[in-house]
């Protein structure tokens, strides 16, 4: 069997420059382009799979070009809003057979960590999520902590719980974080971090806290690649790579 074809988007940054040296590390894929800000995409290739890791602004048009050519499409790149991942759906229904994977995260122990939030969402009254990043990422709250709160929310409203309880009425500056569909969902930004959570849940006299560390991007790697083996097997649009590993 020939070795699938790869692409990288937003191959200059840390990310993009990492799945690279992964790609390459592979017996059975072939990086045939690398492609970062201000390139000419091109024919990207001739790549049968692209992976996608820019920035929010730049994804979805990265994404239909790369559709446009007939690639499969493995997006790492947060900011992929249910309205964005809606447009997406509808516009691939002209490209029928291809595959658009958005991950908010590859690391399987942020997958985890999100599955076992999800399950613990129904038995405590009051939740809160905190990520803590590098100081040189862009958007906030990040893609893995705004997907950990719509699926808590959406876990509670399945098991009829009320909203989390709060009696702050004065907040001027913002202390109490954004509100992700109604769960607190804080933002911390630290020089020596890379990726971490905590999803602290709240009972009558107990905590339990769900916490991963990604300490090194090679943590996404396996993730990436397993994406990139699999993508063919999965059309359409799927968020989450959850859905590829059978959780
Ligand atoms: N799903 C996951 O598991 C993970 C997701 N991420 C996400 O991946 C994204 C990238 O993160 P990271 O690698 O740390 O960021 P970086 O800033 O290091 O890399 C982004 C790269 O994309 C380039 N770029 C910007 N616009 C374009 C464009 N239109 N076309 C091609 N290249 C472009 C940038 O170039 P320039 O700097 O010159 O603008 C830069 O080289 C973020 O959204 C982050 O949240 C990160 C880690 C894991
Ligand atoms: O920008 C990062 O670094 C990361 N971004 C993703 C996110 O926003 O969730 C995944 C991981 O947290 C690293």
């Amino acid at each position: 069997m020939s070795n699938t074809r790869v692409a990288v988007i937003g191959a200059a940054g840390r990310m993009g420059a990492t799945v690279c040296a992964a790609v390459e590390g592979a017996d059975d894929l072939e990086l045939v382009g690398r492609y970062d800000a201000g390139d000419d995409l091109g024919d990207l290739g001739g790549a049968d799979v692209v992976v996608e890791f820019t920035v929010p602004a730049s994804s979805p048009a990265n994404v239909r070009r790369a559709l446009a050519l007939g690639a499969d499409v493995v997006v790492g790149t947060t900011g992929w809003s249910s309205e964005r991942v809606a447009a997406l759906e509808a516009d691939l229904a002209g490209f029928p057979g291809r595959g658009v994977l958005i991950a908010p995260n590859f690391a399987i122990g942020a997958i985890l960590m999100m599955e076992f939030a999800r399950k613990a969402a129904a038995f405590y009254e009051s939740v809160e999520v905190i990520e803590l990043h590098h100081p040189n990422k862009v958007d906030a709250p990040s893609g893995t902590a705004a997907r950990t709160s719509a699926l808590i929310a959406a876990a509670r409203t399945e098991a009829g719980l009320p909203a989390v309880p709060d009696a702050t009425t004065d907040d001027p500056d913002g202390a109490r974080g954004a509100r992700v569909d109604g769960i607190p969902t804080h933002a911390v930004r630290l020089r020596g971090l890379v990726a971490h959570q905590e999803v602290l849940f709240g009972g009558e006299g107990e905590m339990l806290t769900i916490r991963h560390d990604s300490f090194d991007r090679v943590c996404f790697m396996p993730g990436v690649l397993t994406a990139v083996r699999r993508i063919g097997d999965h059309p359409g649009v799927t968020v989450g790579l959850e859905h590829y590993l059978g959780l």
